[in-house]
């Protein structure tokens, strides 16, 4: 079975990949089995910073690896704190200190300009060195409440507005924000290509020798 590392030291995103990545047949293990130090996080979008993540844990690991950068875009805010999501509050804030400079930045906006985006970048190395990774984005739109509500997931869940579901992506069940949310969207674009540039070119390389000999 394939192995890969997935490149988060995140508890509440390593949960969601853990059922996301439950259908395939690969194994993915946390980074941190790996890693002494988490990388530096210096990109300019999500992009960057997730292949900085990746080719970090995979120089770690010696293993192909899958990174997740990904935040919040509010758009009274000119899409911060965007990719300074976990670090809002400052170096090391927890994801309440985030959480009440949010809603302090908003005081005072009105709900019909409260709207705001979860973005995801996944980016995955073979190697550290990978010239060729995939990479895709995904996003998921909603709307910044006034009070926090729920106490499942992680980060700016218990503020995120889900008009269709009418909750926050803090009361969702589990599976729907697995079938809703911007990672979820990010996987099954994942998914695709993973088919296209590592399933199918391994194919065709077999079915070639065939024809060789
Ligand atoms: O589904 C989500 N629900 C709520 N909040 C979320 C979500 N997805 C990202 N977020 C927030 C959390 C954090 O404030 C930032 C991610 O920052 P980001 O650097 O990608 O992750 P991180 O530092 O927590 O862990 P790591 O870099 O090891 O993967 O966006
Ligand atoms: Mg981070």
């Amino acid at each position: 079975m394939d192995k890969i590392v997935l490149a988060s030291g995140n508890a509440g995103k390593l949960k969601e990949f853990s059922q996301l990545f439950s259908g395939w047949q690969i194994a993915v293990l946390p980074q941190s089995d790996f890693l002494q130090e988490e990388a530096e996080e210096t990109g300019l979008s999500f992009i960057e910073n997730a292949l900085i993540k990746a080719r970090h844990a995979s120089a770690a690991s010696g293993l192909p690896a899958l990174a997740d950068d990904s935040g919040l875009a509010v758009d009274a805010l000119d899409g911060a704190p965007g990719i300074y999501s976990a670090r809002y509050a400052g170096a090391g804030a927890s994801d309440a200190d985030n959480n009440q400079k949010l809603l302090a930045a908003l005081d005072g906006v009105p709900m019909e300009k409260r709207g705001a985006s979860f973005h995801c970048a996944l980016a995955f190395v073979r190697s550290a060195e990978d010239p060729v990774p995939l990479v895709c984005t995904a996003r998921w739109s909603g709307h910044i409440l006034t009070r926090p509500a729920g106490d499942q997931g992680f980060g700016y869940d218990p503020l995120f507005y889900v008009a269709s579901e009418k909750l926050t992506s803090a009361q969702l069940p589990r599976e729907v924000k697995n079938r809703l949310s911007h990672r979820a969207l990010a996987v099954r674009k994942f998914e695709q290509l993973w088919h296209e540039e590592m399933v199918l070119p391994q194919q065709h390389q077999a079915d070639a020798g065939k024809k060789l000999f």
